[in-house]
């Protein structure tokens, strides 16, 4: 059978980060930790947008807008919904992957869900560099993926 499956070669690749400044504490962690992975890929710095949104609940529609510009390969989105300190957690947890998938699904770019849903702070610091990893980091592996698979495909 011909196998289809992305190959984590990142030169060349444009890619955008949509990051939500709402526990910014965890979410900058996220965003250098994609930061991080996307250079050591060999993605040139000039070649990744970071843009900044006030909480989770806007990621959508900016992932959305800069998606349709087709300017990026994949774009990323970067934040953290602790419901510790959220009274209306389900309902934000629920409309910002509903939204992150659709804007993907809409434009055909991959959009890369990497927003932390945590009961408490403890387990946000765990999944942004610390004891279990970084999701900023393992969303840029993704999109990485994904771009490369896409090319395959197209
Ligand atoms: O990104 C977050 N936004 C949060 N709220 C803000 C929300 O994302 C919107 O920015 C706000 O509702 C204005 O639309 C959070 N809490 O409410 O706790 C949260 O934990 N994380």
């Amino acid at each position: 059978a011909n196998i289809l499956e992305g190959k984590l070669i990142a030169e060349g690749m444009r890619v955008a980060i949509v990051a939500s400044r709402f526990n910014e504490f965890i979410t900058n962690k996220l965003l250098s930790g994609a930061l991080d992975v996307l250079h050591r890929h060999g993605v040139a710095d000039g070649d990744v947008d970071v843009a900044w949104v006030p909480g989770a609940f806007e990621i959508p529609m900016i992932a959305k807008k800069l998606a349709e510009t087709k300017r990026y390969d994949a774009v990323i989105c970067v934040g953290a919904v602790i419901r510790g300190s959220t009274s209306h957690y389900d309902y934000v947890c629920s409309e910002v992957s509903k939204g992150v998938a659709q804007a993907g699904l809409a434009t055909g770019v991959p959009v890369i869900f990497s927003v932390l849903t945590t009961e408490n702070i403890e387990q946000a610091i765990e999944r942004a560099g610390t004891k279990a990893g970084n999701k900023g980091a393992d969303g840029a592996m993704a999109a990485i993926e994904m771009a490369n698979l896409l090319q395959q495909i197209h």
